[in-house]
């Protein structure tokens, strides 16, 4: 885990409503995205950014261990991620409505069978749709393509038109794909802190073409992003 951590003590909160002057934790899953994440929000002293690495289970550990040596009052799971077609075009901006474990549960000759389903718990942490529109408005203010909709994680990235497909019937309105948004939600939300998910778009959901993921332009648009995130939360 790479942390970059400011020195500044919290008074951070534990309400669904995150506080004014609250300190926020960002967690992204690769260097890259932290540097584009840091270079947006110009050392802003609130924020600190911290590698978690890809995946849920990365995301969800990193994420625990440091709420647990700090108090936040917000966790922001943020970097690149896959847009569903229609919903969110690659150099766009998607902020989560909800963070949804899309491939969480079990496989049945009748189709896919959520964790909800199976009566094993939830695969879905809501987001508060006060700060989501809040964010999503600045964003869009500030003349950054953005919106706001479900955003999957997933385990495997999407590599065909079925499974995009599938993932677009099984979570009806699903704007974005990664791979970190539950995990890093569910430590969040163990500790009882709000937790919000930003993704810019280097790739459509779909046909695998790693060669064509635009990911400078994400990485440009996520900075741009991050500068208004220090300002809006
Ligand atoms: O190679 C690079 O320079 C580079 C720079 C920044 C990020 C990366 C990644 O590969 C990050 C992996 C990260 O991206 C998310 N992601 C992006 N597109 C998708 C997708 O279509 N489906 C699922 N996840 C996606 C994911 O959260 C990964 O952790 C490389």
């Amino acid at each position: 885990m790479n942390v970059h951590v400011n020195t500044e003590t919290s008074a951070g909160s534990k309400s669904n409503q995150p506080e004014p002057g609250m300190r926020v934790l960002v967690m992204t899953s690769v260097p890259a995205e932290r540097d584009a994440v840091l270079r947006g929000l110009r050392g802003a002293s609130r924020f600190d950014v911290v590698v978690a690495g890809v995946g849920p289970a990365a995301a969800a550990a990193s994420t625990a261990t440091v709420l647990a040596s700090a108090e936040y009052g917000l966790v922001v799971s943020a970097g690149i991620g896959g847009g569903f077609a229609g919903r969110a075009e690659v150099g766009s901006l998607v902020v989560a409505s909800e963070i949804v474990a899309a491939d969480l549960g079990a496989q049945t000759p009748e189709g896919f069978c959520s964790l909800d389903e199976l009566g094993f718990g939830s695969t879905r942490v809501p987001v508060d749709t006060d700060l989501t529109t809040r964010v999503t408005e600045a964003l869009y203010a500030a003349g950054l393509p953005a919106t706001t909709g479900p955003v999957l994680s997933v385990s495997t990235v999407t590599g065909t038109a079925a499974t995009a497909l599938e993932l677009a019937s099984r979570v009806p309105g699903a704007a974005a794909e990664a791979m970190e948004g539950y995990g890093v939600a569910t430590a969040a939300r163990n500790r009882g802190v709000p937790v919000l998910e930003i993704r810019a778009i280097s790739n459509p959901v779909g046909p695998r073409d790693r060669a064509a993921w635009r990911i400078e332009e994400a990485l440009n648009i996520l900075e741009a992003a991050s500068s208004i995130l220090s300002e809006v939360l």
